[in-house]
């Protein structure tokens, strides 16, 4: 076995680079017996094709580790670029911005909306995707599955029609404890020392004054008189007083609004308590009914609720690849309960992204304790290289105020300088008055904290540890990681990656590299998929394996679009070739 890697540098701007006309490029774990030659070839890169021929580093890109490997056209087996090959697809918001602001302005934390009644219209999804929404959320929670086909069906026709991408995750409702509708209200005010029945009785409508139905079949039984009864973590608090056959009368100690179907938990002596309840299944039988509705749709992420262990996750994606044709739904953990955090790196390695669900976390834990289990979930994700989304109360009080507080600005700062791929609006967008003003909110502090961060140079030099399972998947690490930290160090204005599946574009992500990343793929679902990822910007282009042609087009067309101009320093890897190399755009 033979492995070389080449690096093709065009000198046309960038006198300052000097490079050794020889190194080794030295791959972790190495091989006993293998060594890396590395051959710095200088030659400038020229659009036309003819003078690409002749010392084409397409040939010689290659790590002949059984995936890569050039074909040439006469082989039974060489695929020829789809005619379609003319065309790129990339949405009109991203090219705007390039256009106007440039490769450095461009928004790496990426914007997660739960679409509710303030949100579910086409013209109001398109304003929220016009505002820089990546991808849409849809909670199982609420609304019936015809409600939620129709969003489905308004975004993927909006992503036709406008050429945006935005991806769909689906959330499951889980099988935690909660309360039932409020009969069609959309809310119940609970004053303080009124006594409430909370019962596992079903109610014929009207819903008697000051009753709650819970879902739960053993609540009654679970509570004892002197717990504490906490709605939504505790926006509305009860004392247990009495409990007589499926009733359980509360006093109201904290009081505030009900929501339907609001979370509930009860605490005895400060500590949750988790009877029979804690052997609820993390995915009920309406769960499956939604995930065989969601595997229908081709919704693009499914975000399970409750995750207490990694078995729920490796035999969801089972299910999942067994029925869908693709298999290419990601999974997403939702870490929210204290199962969950008990066993956070199994879930997380199991899982193809995580969710920091802080609503109900801090329903789990003690609130005080939620910023350090943020940090360390979100830390995990980057280690295990798995996409990593904060989630709820980021902008609680824009549900209804057009302005959010400095202390949720400062809550949105960190989150993106803890570099969390993702930030979510729960309320704020689904049921709030002003959903394009909170993500208007998000999308300009994400840009503000990322530039900061860059200014100041304050990113952290994290040490990442290898992910990799097979020597192959080693390499494309080794490159990434390379890669990203050239960029920093030759401040190259973007960093390209043609990646069929999408791996190592999530392998540069994680790096988190000063500049964007320009992720190309041929399939419409991965560029959906990989707009959740940190500072990634999927493209829908078709290519082939030969990188010198796939580079010469990209350049070309996104020229032809505006988008790079010509002297522009860019870096490009792929994972077909497993190469990289490092140009001025001609
Ligand atoms: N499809 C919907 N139909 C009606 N209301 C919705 C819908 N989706 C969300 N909402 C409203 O927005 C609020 C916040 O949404 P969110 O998705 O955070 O739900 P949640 O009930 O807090 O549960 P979860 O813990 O799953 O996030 C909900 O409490 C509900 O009032
Ligand atoms: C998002 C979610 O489920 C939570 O915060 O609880
Ligand atoms: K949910
Ligand atoms: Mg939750």
């Amino acid at each position: 076995m033979s492995q070389s890697l080449h690096f093709v540098v065009s000198s046309s701007r960038s006198p300052n680079l000097t490079l050794p006309n020889h190194s080794y490029l030295k791959l972790s774990p190495p091989p006993s017996n293998l060594r890396f030659p590395v051959t710095f070839a200088r030659r400038p890169i020229s659009a036309s094709s003819s003078d690409l021929d002749s010392n084409s580093p397409s040939k010689v890109l290659v790590s002949d580790n059984g995936k890569g490997g050039v074909l040439p056209a006469t082989s039974p087996e060489y695929v020829p670029p789809p005619s379609d090959s003319s065309s790129i697809d990339v949405d009109a918001v991203t090219e705007t911005d390039l256009k106007e602001n440039g490769f450095r302005s461009t928004r790496r934390t990426k914007l997660v909306c739960t679409i509710g009644p303030a949100t579910c219209g086409f013209e109001q999804l398109e304003a929220l995707a016009v505002g820089g929404m990546n991808v849409a959320r849809i909670n199982m929670c609420h609304g019936t599955r015809e409600w939620h086909r129709r969003v489905i069906e308004r975004v993927r026709r909006l992503n036709e029609e406008k050429g945006f991408a935005v991806a769909i995750m689906m959330d499951t409702e889980g099988s935690e404890i909660h309360m039932g509708e409020l009969g069609g209200a959309p809310s119940a005010k609970a004053e303080d020392g009124e006594i409430w029945t909370f019962s596992v009785r079903a109610f014929d409508s009207p819903r008697p004054e000051r009753t709650i139905n819970v879902n739960y079949d053993g609540f009654a039984e679970d509570v004892k008189v002197g717990d504490e009864l906490l709605v939504d973590g505790g926006m509305v608090r009860f004392d247990v007083i009495e409990k007589i056959g499926p009733d359980v009368k509360c006093r109201c100690t904290d009081p505030g609004l009900l929501l339907p179907r609001a979370n509930l938990t009860f605490w005895r002596d400060g500590s949750l308590v988790r009877e029979r309840n804690a052997m609820l299944p993390t995915i009920s039988s309406k769960d499956w009914l939604d995930i065989d509705f969601g595997i229908a749709e081709g919704v693009d992420f499914i975000a399970i609720s409750f995750v207490k262990s990694a078995e729920v996750i490796k035999h969801l994606k089972s299910y999942i690849a067994a029925r869908s044709r693709d298999s290419d739904i990601a999974v997403i953990a939702k870490i929210e309960s204290i199962d969950s955090l008990k066993n956070l790196e199994e879930i997380i390695q199991a899982s193809d992204g995580a969710m920091v669900a802080r609503g109900d976390l801090g329903a789990q834990i003690p609130l005080e304790q939620v910023p350090s289990a943020q940090q360390r979930i979100v830390q995990q994700c980057r280690h295990l290289n798995k996409p990593v989304i904060v989630a709820s109360q980021l902008l609680e009080s824009m549900i209804e105020y057009p302005t959010p507080t400095r202390a949720e600005v400062a809550d949105v700062s960190e989150a993106v300088r803890q570099r969390a791929d993702a930030l979510m609006l729960s309320g704020e967008s689904a049921m709030g008055l002003f959903p394009e003003k909170a993500l208007a909110v998000l999308r300009s502090v994400s840009v503000r904290i990322e530039k900061w961060w860059r200014e100041e140079k304050r990113h952290e030099a994290m040490e990442l540890p290898d992910t990799a399972s097979s020597f192959s998947d080693s390499i494309s690490e080794q490159i990434c990681n390379s890669a990203a930290k050239m960029a920093n160090n030759l401040a190259v204005d973007a960093l390209f990656v043609y990646t069929k599946t999408g791996h190592m574009a999530s392998l540069l992500s994680r790096c988190r590299p000063d500049c964007p990343i320009f992720a190309f793929t041929s399939t419409i679902s991965v560029r959906r998929r990989l707009n959740l990822q940190w500072g990634l910007i999927p493209f829908r282009l078709s290519f082939s394996d030969d990188m010198e042609s796939n580079l010469n087009r990209t350049f070309s067309l996104l020229k032809a679009r505006g988008m790079i101009k010509s002297g522009d320093l860019v870096i490009a890897v792929s994972d077909m070739l497993q190469s990289i190399q490092v140009m001025n755009v001609p």
